[in-house]
């Protein structure tokens, strides 16, 4: 199952946010680099249908999204981390994703599996009695995602969701995010994951395939394999030089 952007143009201001990007995102995670503004957060924003296209079409399941029953099936199938969530400091975390279970309308009898479900792959088991204000940025940010997969998506964005933790936090979210698509997970169908990053060590260790936004338009597209070493390694260096060049300003 896959979502794409065909040729999507977004204008505010006289300016033009996104420019003729086309982007399928395709099982696997996919890491989207760019510098401060090149429109990443837009870029999901108009995956989502919360920021309508002056040209272009989002695709889903191989359809344009045109009417409001089309964004619900989108919306349904789609988990989303937004950078800088607000998260209720006063809320448990399995109620948290109990209530993100509700939000989706997942099927009652189905929700307490699927929470203990996604609560297992974030690592957060043992923290579900926690209150979110009592719980480290890292860990608040697996909450989020596991409250962003509990309906078991197709799709999941994530918008910098390793921005501000520290190493030892990276990497746990690192783990979290290939046990829900590492070879061997047991979620089924492999999920898309989108994940915004600023972090030339979140697309080392988690990419599939890297896209580099540049001022509104994708200025490179490489796969795992184009960068690993004879040895399957995917190094930070190696990120940082096949990437650098195209996040300067135009
Ligand atoms: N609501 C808005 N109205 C006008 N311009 C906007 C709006 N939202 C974003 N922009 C502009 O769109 C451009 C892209 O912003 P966006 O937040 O998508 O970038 P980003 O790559 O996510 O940046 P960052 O890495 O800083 O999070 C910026 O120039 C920004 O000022």
């Amino acid at each position: 199952m896959t979502i794409a952007l065909d040729q999507g143009w977004l204008a505010r201001d006289r300016a033009d946010v996104l420019r003729d990007v086309s982007l399928a995102l395709t099982p696997g995670v996919t890491v989207l680099l760019g510098a401060n503004g090149a429109g990443k957060s837009t870029l999901m924003a108009a995956l989502l249908g919360l920021r309508p296209l002056s040209k272009g079409s989002v695709r889903w399941r191989g359809s344009r999204v045109t009417d409001r029953a089309q964004w619900q099936q989108l919306r349904r199938h789609t988990g989303w981390l937004p950078q800088g969530f607000g998260f209720p400091p006063a809320m448990t975390v399995a109620d948290f994703v109990v209530y993100a279970a509700w939000l989706k309308e997942v099927p009652t009898r189905e929700a307490e599996e699927l929470c203990a479900e996604a609560l297992d792959v974030t690592q957060m088991a043992a923290l579900r009695g926690r209150r979110l204000g009592s719980i480290s940025g890292g860990e608040r940010q697996r909450a989020g995602m596991a409250a962003a997969l509990v309906s078991q998506p197709a799709v999941l964005l994530l918008d910098e969701p390793t921005s501000g933790l520290d190493p030892i936090q990276r990497a746990r979210f690192h783990e979290a995010l290939q046990r829900l698509t590492g070879a061997g997970a047991d979620t089924g169908p492999r999920v898309s994951v989108l994940l915004s990053t600023h972090l030339f060590e979140d697309a080392a260790a988690t990419a599939d395939r890297i896209v580099v936004l540049r001022a509104g338009s994708v200025a490179l597209t490489l796969e795992r394999c184009d960068l690993t070493s004879p040895g399957g390694e995917l190094t930070v260096e190696a990120v940082r030089q096949a990437t650098v060049a195209f996040m300067e300003p135009v």
